[in-house]
């Protein structure tokens, strides 16, 4: 391997008569002038033989290549010629030596640049790229720590340099960015992120309204020593169920912005009574017939104030609702307004709220135990539940985080510990739309991506589409995961906002599954990467067409198989055999169904169906 052409300080061509290159590869050029300089392959070609002007008619390689290989023996009508655009990982003041030797380096030569931490002091994400043949060197430590997966083959062995993110330095360079069009791999790399998280007994929350995250299930085919049990480490909490917001403790400005953000717009007149009618320490129902008992009295003033006066004429527990109705008109129908509308309005919202079990006793305790547990919390539930609760939820774990740091640094006196801990989401897009778009997360999510390094709380944010993330948070995200991507919109935004070159950036829609860049302040360049294997696996992984054939085929031979005995059957007096065929399947059959049933192994050939007098009747081939 020689440099071709014409160089730059940066960068240079390299040409190979035997050896083909890779991709993102790293060479070493023995510079005659410089020394040995590591260099990145960042474009591949070659030169064939049986078209050997094709190529060079083309464009792809400036003709100073063809010219100077030309020049150092090479022979471009009888030889296959590979060649590589190199770009140097180093600064240089000077052009690139032509005709420089180049080589593959050995393991120790690379290792500082490739290993930034070991396995074991950061989060193994995949292979590099390319680094298949410096890999032969490696040491013990990072052996068969990133194991691979295709669909042809199953599991693969890690075929070169692990890589291993160094999660420590997110102190300096907060936030992780995951961008990647649908069935790139972004829920794949997401799934082997939060399993080095969890290895690491890093604290975190990530939302999960598409009900996939469990990590109780192995991965299918993984050999025993690359299992890893996770039960310990994660617990997941319903929305609603296990976990809500806990009414008392909220304040008169987040009930004002809880219904803002799961309702909408909420007028001036609808916050002031808010503001108005709500008392520290509330519970729903204390809060909720206030607002009732006081709608009720605008509607019928004179009433109340009559009945009021003559209060000895009710009985016990009507006479307090009138006193109380009768002392919320004296102290706030002024401070209100005296539209018993506007009141109503707030009821219903809330009443929604309610109704979709928002409010739970026991708040977000489970979620603050599990942090303290140092365990990954999956919270479930709708899109809608997720915004409303999400955005409560994280000012909450947030404000605590700060509280307590807050209290050590400035010699407070000691609030409740409370751990750093990571906020992760997909569609997160969703949560924090760009522009003058709103969403009830967006706020908070905005200012931890500004502010939450100082108090150990991170964000990784996931989206197919980057281009409607909030450009604010997507300027703080240090590290990006840039898996597939098609959209023209959505590459400009990657290119924007991170360091990829065009070569890489031009190779965005073509990227196979599970291969992408990472773009990170950490790492200093631009490192392409497969991600290993995820350890687990979803519920719902399988695809939904083999599905069909596995478990509904069982289905299927289960029914053959309690019906045959019975065979013929009529059609006609199909409910006389009900009984025995849901006795035998365990479960009760329905006539419809059986009637299906026999229909479709007619129309496969297992059955014949016969006319007799009496209608069809089935039976065995
Ligand atoms: N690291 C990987 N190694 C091997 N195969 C992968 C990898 N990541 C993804 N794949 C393959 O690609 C498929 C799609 O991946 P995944 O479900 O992660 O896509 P996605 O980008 O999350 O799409 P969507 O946003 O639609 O969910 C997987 O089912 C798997 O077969």
């Amino acid at each position: 391997m020689q440099i071709v052409g014409t160089t730059t300080q940066m960068e240079a061509w390299a040409a190979s008569r035997n050896r083909k290159f890779h991709i993102n590869e790293i060479l070493i050029i023995e510079d005659t002038d410089h020394g040995d300089l590591q260099a990145e392959v960042v474009q591949t070609s070659s030169f064939n033989r049986y078209i050997p002007l094709a190529n060079e008619q083309s464009g792809l390689v400036d003709p100073d290549v063809l010219n100077s290989m030309r020049s150092l023996g090479f022979d471009l009508k009888n030889e296959t010629i590979y060649v590589a655009k190199l770009r140097l990982l180093e600064e240089i003041n000077k052009p690139i030596t032509v005709g420089s030797h180049v080589r593959v380096p050995i393991f120790s030569e690379v290792e500082k640049l490739l290993v930034k931490k070991r396995p074991a002091e950061g989060l193994t994400l995949g292979v590099i790229m390319g680094t298949g043949d410096v890999a032969k060197g490696m040491p013990e430590d990072l052996l068969d720590v990133a194991l691979l997966y295709n669909k042809e083959e199953g599991i693969i062995p890690q075929n070169g340099v692990p890589f291993v993110f160094d999660y420590r330095s997110m102190d300096n360079y907060p936030h992780i960015g995951i961008f990647g069009g649908s069935g790139s791999g972004k829920s794949f790399g997401l799934r082997v992120l939060l399993e080095e998280l969890m290895g690491k007994k890093v604290p975190a929350v990530v939302f999960d309204p598409h009900y996939e995250l469990q990590f109780n299930d192995p991965f299918p085919g993984l050999p025993d020593f690359y299992k890893e049990d996770y039960k310990r480490r994660f617990v997941i909490l319903a929305a609603g169920t296990d976990v809500g917001i806990e009414f008392s403790e909220l304040t008169s400005d987040d009930i004002v912005s809880l219904l803002r953000s799961s309702s909408g717009s909420l007028t001036d007149a609808m916050e002031n009574a808010i503001k108005t009618l709500h008392k520290k320490g509330d519970s729903y129902h204390s809060f909720a017939s206030r607002i009732a008992n006081m709608a009720e009295a605008l509607d019928d003033e004179e009433s109340v104030k009559k009945q009021a006066r003559e209060e000895e004429l009710l009985d016990g527990a009507e006479r307090e609702r009138v006193k109380e109705m009768a002392k919320l008109l004296r102290t706030y129908k002024d401070k209100i307004g005296g539209s018993a509308h506007t009141l109503r309005a707030i009821t219903r919202r809330l009443h929604r709220l309610d109704m979709e079990g928002v409010f739970v006793p026991l708040g977000t305790h489970a979620i603050e135990e599990a942090l303290m547990r140092r365990q990954l919390v999956v919270i479930r539930g709708s899109i809608w539940f997720l915004q409303v609760f999400a955005s409560y939820l994280v000012r909450k774990l947030y404000q605590k985080r700060r509280a307590y740091r807050d209290s050590i640094q400035k010699g407070k006196p000691i609030e409740e510990k409370f751990p750093p801990f990571v906020i992760i989401t997909d569609e997160a897009h969703n949560f924090a739309p760009t522009g003058a778009l709103e969403s009830p997360t967006k706020a908070i999510l905005k200012e931890i991506a500004q502010e939450g390094r100082k108090y150990g709380v991170f964000l990784v944010l996931a989206t197919q589409r980057p281009a409607l993330l909030d450009d604010t948070i997507t300027a703080q995200l240090s590290t990006k995961i840039v898996f597939r991507t098609v959209r023209a919109t959505d590459i400009q935004v990657i290119r924007e906002e991170t360091d990829l070159t065009s070569e890489e950036a031009s190779r965005l829609p073509y990227l196979p599954s599970g291969t992408a860049f990472l773009s990170s302040a950490i790492t200093g360049r631009t490192v392409a990467i497969r991600i290993r294997v995820s350890k687990t696996t979803s519920p719902h992984a399988s695809n939904p067409f083999e599905e069909l054939d596995e478990s509904f085929a069982e289905l299927d031979a289960k029914l053959w198989e309690a019906l045959t005995d019975l065979l013929p059957i009529d059609a006609f007096n199909l409910t006389a055999y009900l009984p025995e065929i849901s006795r035998k399947m365990r479960r009760t059959i329905s006539h419809d169904e059986l009637a299906h049933a026999l229909q479709s192994f007619a129309e496969d050939g297992r059955l014949l169906a016969e006319r007799t007098p009496f209608g069809l009747r089935y039976r065995r081939r």
